[in-house]
């Protein structure tokens, strides 16, 4: 019974059961395993039975009441594993067979494969100590893990972890299997002809969908894979009430611990554990929509010289870690541990942070962005407060982190379901693909949040760090400097052929305009940094105003480059250009008859406080703008985070306890991937 069906309404039950019990016939093979299982020392609760059904396979249900917990129990003797094929093993069965030379040569995982290879040739003969159970197994064309996917199949898993997973499971196989066929012919046995590769696929799937480890029955060795026939018969579901009951060298049994409650007719399951639909994809062919468990890993790779130099700069140091997190993480390699994305409500728990919402982000990837950002603005991190950096530091390794994680959604967009799939593999690819798609795109919209809230449109900025266009700079220049704003407008006039009739026309002029493959804004930002900031330097009073303060907060972090920086730098923007922006445009100033009386003159590029300051302040505001301009989700907007100057009201957004909640966010509506 799938998990959805153990869901049925009461109403839908009686019906359920009469279907089912026509569905779930006896079947002639799991009575011959039945017979042989006890015959061998196995126990089996006579309340159960082995039955099969085409969708459940082999499976155990109830054909009464069960009288006691005990639902099977298998003997040591009748394991299978490459103990099988060790003479000084007492315990277990021994098998007359060729690989036993190679015990001690080749891995024991890959023994073990070869014996049941072998027991399944010998199995078809009606040959084999292990004969009736191997006749129960299943073939290749009903496995439905991704090992067996074809090329279609494996299209439905493009953009996952998994298609990367399952090419590198074969390859491996395929390099087993290679050594071991070598392994034999040198030892100069024949090959047999079963021993090809899809039979030690089919072996490899049979051990990882249906063995245990060995460590339970076996605690004095080293575990490994190990078969329990007939306890292998249950399905799994995460609700099972089940105990697993080893006693050491003797057997290995499957407990229900509340047997009352199982009724006539119902199936009976295991529990394997929680895994990720990605594992179980893998290693056992089928997968659940909604696994509470499901993460999406990511593999870091630091390339080497990048190492090298975030090393320098103290990326292994532990005090270097940021945001209050654990900083046990770093005795993991960055470049071969898996990092889990994690949802909100993950059972798991999130990551410790004192940032709530980089809490689904894997501290080794939140630490690698932070010593990045650091890097890049050219900043010891033992000068910043790790516990608690600057706001300007956090929405730097926000937008590092999202840009990332945007990039991964478009790979990955959620799908609508199909009505029906061509087969069950399609479907639990489906279902796996889809699982991984709403988790990037979750984590990617609970960053997504924090943007929006920053973000101010075509208004007035309130006097709290924001992300603005230059619409929104424009506002505030007018609101602050109307004189200075009137200037600006008149260059945009003549430099970008852009009238500012209303905002929403502004904007909407803007964004069609593009500059050598650049929107066009992006040098408007950088004329209007240029601007802000000269009007910054050469103004003395009114310095509380929202302009000055923005740039006083830009210049804390990028302060204005030296005479010496700039000295033989070719100038960044046209002198003429800068002054028409900044100090007026000479324009005719007509009469009422349209008749030009006087030429307005420019007023003369003052540099009133050092050597160069035009050439610097806009060389400072060519690489602020490089450095910190950014789009959002391909909206044709070039966007600015801007700050107050004020630490307190600077950091609130960034270390705020409560969660945002999603789609709540004030600024652009989130474009949905593959919707
Ligand atoms: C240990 S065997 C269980 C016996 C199996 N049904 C058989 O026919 O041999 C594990 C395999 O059973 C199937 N299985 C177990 N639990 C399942 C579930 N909840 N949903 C779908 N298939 C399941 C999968 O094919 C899995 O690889």
């Amino acid at each position: 019974m799938s998990d959805e069906k153990r869901q049925i309404l009461p109403e839908a039950k009686d019906a359920y059961l009469r279907q089912r019990s026509t569905e779930f016939e006896a079947h002639p093979q799991a009575e011959r395993l039945v017979d042989w299982f006890k015959a061998n020392a196995g126990w089996l609760s006579p309340d159960v039975e082995i039955a099969y059904s085409n969708s459940r396979g082999f499976h155990l249900r109830a054909i009464r009441p069960l009288s006691s917990s005990v639902l099977v129990r298998c003997p040591l003797r009748l394991t299978l594993s490459h103990l099988n094929l060790d003479n000084t093993q007492t315990a277990v069965l021994h098998v007359d067979s060729p690989l036993k030379a190679f015990v001690g040569v080749l891995p024991n995982h890959v023994l073990t494969r070869l014996l049941l290879i072998e027991q399944r040739y010998l199995a078809k003969t009606g040959e084999g100590p292990w004969q009736p159970y191997i006749a129960c197994l299943p073939e290749p064309e009903a496995m439905t893990s991704s090992v067996w996917f074809d090329d279609d199949d494996m299209d439905c898993l493009v953009g996952t972890n998994l298609a990367a997973a399952t090419r590198s499971t074969l390859a491996l196989l395929t390099e087993e299997w290679e050594h071991a066929v070598e392994v034999l012919r040198d030892a100069k046995l024949p090959t047999p002809d079963f021993l090809e590769l899809k039979s030690f696929e089919w072996a490899a799937s049979i051990l990882s969908s249906r063995s245990f480890s060995s460590d339970r029955i076996l605690p004095d060795r080293e575990p490994f894979p190990i078969l329990f026939p007939v306890v292998d018969i249950l399905n799994h579901s995460t609700n099972a009430n089940i105990e697993w009951d080893a006693r050491p060298f003797e057997d290995f049994a499957l407990k229900q611990t509340k047997h009352e409650a199982v009724q006539p007719g119902d199936e009976i399951f295991n529990n394997y554990f929680p895994k990720q639909n990605g594992e179980w994809l893998l290693a056992y062919g089928f997968c659940f929509p909604d696994n509470p468990v499901e993460q999406f890993a990511i593999k870091m790779t630091i390339p080497l010289p990048m190492e090298e130099a975030l090393r320098k700069v103290g990326l292994y140091k532990p005090e270097n870690v940021p945001f209050g997190m654990s900083k046990a993480f770093l005795a993991s390699n960055p470049n071969q541990e898996q990092q889990y994305l994690r949802t909100r409500g993950h059972p798991f728990e999130r990551y410790e942070n004192s940032v709530c919402f980089l809490r689904g982000i894997p501290p080794w990837i939140v630490h690698l962005h932070f010593i990045m950002v650091l890097q890049n603005l050219g900043i010891e991190p033992a000068s910043v407060d790790k516990a608690h950096p600057p706001a300007r530091i956090v929405f730097d390794i926000l937008l590092k982190l999202y840009e990332a994680l945007e990039m991964k959604s478009r790979l990955l967009p959620i799908l609508d379901s199909p009505r029906t799939f061509p087969n069950i593999k399609q479907k639990y690819a489906y279902i796996y693909r889809n699982g991984q798609a709403r988790i990037i795109h979750a984590v990617r919209e609970e960053l997504r949040a924090v943007f929006d809230k920053l973000q101010v449109q075509n208004q007035m900025s309130p006097s709290r760090p924001v992300i603005i266009s230059t619409t929104e700079a424009l506002i505030a220049l007018k609101s602050d400097f109307p004189e200075h704003y009137q200037r600006f407008e008149n260059g945009l006039k003549i430099y970008y052929d852009t009238t500012i009739l209303t905002w929403s026309s502004y904007s909407a002029q803007i964004s069609a305009l593009e500059e050598a493959d650049h929107p066009a804004e992006l040098s408007v930002w950088k004329v209007l940094l240029f601007a802000l900031a000269h009007l910054y330097t050469t103004t003395f009073e009114k310095r509380d105003k929202l302009v000055h303060r923005w740039i006083q907060a830009l210049q804390q972090l990028h302060p204005l480059p030296t005479v010496a920086a700039v000295d033989d730098e070719e100038p960044v923007f046209d002198d003429d250009m800068l002054g028409d922006f900044v100090h007026g445009v000479k324009r005719p100033i007509r009469d009422l008859n349209h008749t030009v009386v006087q030429e307005e003159l420019p007023l003369e590029l003052g540099e009133p406080t050092g050597e160069r300051l035009g050439d610097r302040v806009a060389a400072w505001a060519d690489g602020v703008v490089e450095r910190c301009a950014f789009q959002l989700d391909g909206s044709e907007r070039m966007l600015m985070y801007l700050e107050t100057g004020d630490e307190a009201v600077d950091g609130e957004w960034a270390y705020r306890e409560e969660e945002i909640e999603l789609g709540q966010g004030c600024g652009v509506v989130l474009e949905k991937e593959g919707e």
